[in-house]
Parts: structure tokens; C-alpha cells; sequence
């Protein structure tokens, strides 16, 4: 197929102190959640002076991937768009138009599948080409990577550099904690988000050798009232250091780079309550800019300009569709009746 640029799509996130409450505004636009939360949350971001990571970390992600195309012979322009705070996508569409961009493929930051990590995203682009107009470029999402090569063996090597951080005598007793971010069960329930994520804890455990790990979610918003995917880290923590466990690995493989739901929700909360009783934690590394991460990206983007390149999937499911089918990842959040 002939594109002719490469979007990266991410979450946004503030750059100042007054920024926060108006990205949280964005994020939260049309979802149940308490305005308590939201304070809450920004609370957090307020803690590290209003300014989230995560646009750094796209920036340095941004320079790593257009060294390694250029590497590669591969001469497509990259853009960066995102989905709740500047560079917003429909400046950046309205960009790439101005430049003559016809048929981009997008790099969406979220790895598993579910109405905020997949359809929302895709949904996001549309508004953005109805409000461009006919000229607006194509866009074509590039399939998930839960279980490419480049995403496992990343995610592996983070761990190992945990794992080899215990003393080894205690190591095979370590408990491996993956976490994820906690979504509604109405949500997860129409999308293979918590499917997947098994699949990628399996795998890395398995590639590491070390069995002992279970899944578990953190940065919970919704009211108490809604399900959401449960249980919680700091649960968890707690209840590992009641059955006896002396170390736990913390490995949030449900994002790629230690933004502030990592930073706040991870390395402060989870981290407290941990030391709180008694436990050794070690929180495990994000792809972030790994060069294993760098050049999976190019190899996924490789596969779609060259159809005859084959496609890399590890264990059971085999690789993910290249355009979501019209179901994919729906999400028809019950609302509270009125009055
Ligand atoms: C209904 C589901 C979700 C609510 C509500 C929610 C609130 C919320 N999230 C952030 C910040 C981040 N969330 C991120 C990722 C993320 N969030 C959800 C779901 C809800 N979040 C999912 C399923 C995911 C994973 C998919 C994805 O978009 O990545 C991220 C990371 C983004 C990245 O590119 O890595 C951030 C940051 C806030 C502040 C918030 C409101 C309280
Ligand atoms: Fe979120
Ligand atoms: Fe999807």
C-alpha cells in the first residue's frame, strides 16, 4: 500500500499548572466519573508542578523512530497528534493536509485493545477529518502489537533487569505483578483488552522463566457503583505481604513509557503502601525509547508499505487485523437515569 507520512497518535497531557484542569476537563467529557476524581487526579499532576511526561516521552519517542526509518531507507514523514491536549489531532490532520499528506499510517501509544485504547482513538481521527473536510489525508491504524516480537522481548528484558535485582536466594519467590489500566466491566466486556493482556503477561513470564506473576489494574475513575476491572495494586501489595511475600516486581505492561499514572499511581501510591508493609518493591521499566520498541515500530510500518513482508506474532492468537472490523471495541456505557 503507498502512504505517504506516519501519524503518531497519543493521550495528551499537560505542560503547566493551569493547564491540568481543563486536560482532565477533555478527558473526562461524556464519562461517568465523579468530579471528586478528577480532582483528585490532578491532584497528582499538580504534585509534579502540572506537567505530565507523557509529551517528552512522545517527543523523545518521535526523534528515536525517525532516526531508525531513516536508518532504513524508509522516507516517510512523522506527525504527532493527540487525542485530549496539544498538538491536538485536528491541528496536526489540518497540518499534514497543508503539506499535501494523502494516506497516513497511524502509531496509536495505546497497546491493548478496548473502546478507549482502540475505537476511541479511530473515532477521534474521524471527528477530525469531518471538521477538515473532503481533503482531509487518510488514515490507517497500525494493528496492535500485544504480542509482536518487539513488544514481548522489550517487556521481557525490563523484567529480567528486575528479577535481577533480588538477591537469588529470594528470586524464584518473587512476586511478578503486572498491572494494567482499570477500565469499566461494561467496556472490557466488548473487547479482547483483558484477553490480550494475559497473553502478553504469559508470554513475558514465560520468556523470563519466572511463573509466578498474576495481572491486576490500577488508576481506577469510575464511581463505586460501576464495575470496574478489579483487583487493585495496592490490594494486592497488601495482601502479598500478608501471605508472607518479601518481593514484588511491579511491571506496568499495560502502558509504554512512565507517565503520571505510572509516576503517581506506581512509583508514590504503590510504593508507599508497600513500604508500608514491609515488602521490597521494585517497579520494572517501560519500552519508552528501547531500541527493541524503536524497531518494532518500523517493522509493523514495514509489513503495511510491503504486503509480502511477513507478519511476527508470538504464542496463541496470531496477529491482530490490520483495519478493526465495524464491532470492534464498543463501548455503550450505561448512564444514570435521569432524576
Ligand atoms: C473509561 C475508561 C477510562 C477513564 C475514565 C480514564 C480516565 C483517565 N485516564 C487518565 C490518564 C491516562 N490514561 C491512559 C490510558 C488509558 N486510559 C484508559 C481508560 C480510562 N481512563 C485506557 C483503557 C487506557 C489505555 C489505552 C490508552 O489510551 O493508552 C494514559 C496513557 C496513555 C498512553 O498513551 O500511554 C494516561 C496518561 C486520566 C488522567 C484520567 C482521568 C482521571
Ligand atoms: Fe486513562
Ligand atoms: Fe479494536
Amino acid at each position: 500500500m503507498k502512504y505517504d507520512a506516519l501519524l503518531v497518535q497519543s493521550f495528551g497531557g499537560p505542560e503547566g499548572p493551569d493547564e491540568v484542569i481543563p486536560f482532565l476537563e477533555n478527558v473526562l467529557r461524556g464519562r461517568n466519573v465523579p468530579r471528586e476524581r478528577l480532582l483528585e487526579v490532578a491532584e497528582h499532576y499538580q504534585h509534579f508542578g502540572g506537567v505530565s511526561p507523557i509529551n517528552q516521552q512522545n517527543r523523545d519517542l518521535i526523534a528515536a523512530l525517525k532516526v531508525e526509518l531513516q536508518t532504513h531507507g524508509i522516507d516517510l514523514p512523522v506527525y504527532w497528534g493527540n487525542r485530549n491536549w496539544t498538538p491536538y489531532l485536528a491541528d496536526t490532520l489540518a497540518q499534514m493536509e497543508a503539506d499535501g499528506v494523502q494516506h497516513a499510517l497511524v502509531f496509536v501509544t495505546s497497546v491493548f485493545s478496548s473502546y478507549s485504547g482502540c475505537r476511541q482513538y479511530r473515532e477521534d481521527i474521524a471527528k477530525a477529518q469531518a471538521e477538515i473536510g473532503p481533503g482531509a489525508p487518510r488514515c490507517d491504524k497500525i494493528r496492535t502489537y500485544y504480542n509482536h516480537p518487539g513488544f514481548i522481548e522489550t517487556m521481557t528484558a525490563c523484567v529480567q533487569e528486575s528479577l535481577d535485582q533480588i538477591p537469588a536466594e529470594r528470586r524464584a519467590a518473587a512476586e511478578l505483578v503486572f498491572t494494567a489500566h482499570s477500565i469499566p466491566i461494561g467496556m472490557s466486556d466488548n473487547c479482547n483488552y483483558v484477553k490480550q493482556l494475559n497473553e502478553s503477561c504469559r508470554l513475558v513470564s514465560e520468556a523470563t522463566g519466572h511463573a509466578n506473576w498474576r495481572l491486576v489494574y490500577q488508576s481506577r475513575s469510575g464511581p463505586p457503583t460501576q464495575p470496574w476491572l478489579e483487583p487493585d495494586v495496592c490490594d494486592v501489595i497488601r495482601e502479598l505481604a500478608a501471605s508472607g511475600a518479601k518481593d514484588v516486581i511491579v511491571s506496568p505492561i499495560g502502558f509504554i513509557s512512565d507517565h503520571m499514572e505510572v509516576l503517581f499511581d506506581l512509583d508514590t501510591e504503590a510504593k508507599d503502601t508497600a513500604a508500608e508493609v514491609g515488602l521490597n518493591f521494585i517497579r520494572s521499566g517501560t519500552a519508552g525509547v528501547r531500541p527493541r520498541f524503536i524497531q518494532m515500530i518500523r517493522e509493523l510500518i514495514e509489513e503495511r508499505l510491503n504486503p509480502e513482508t511477513p507478519k511476527q506474532a508470538l504464542g496463541t492468537f496470531g496477529p491482530s487485523h490490520d483495519f478493526c472490523p465495524s464491532d470492534c471495541c464498543l463501548y455503550a456505557p450505561q448512564r444514570p437515569r435521569p432524576g
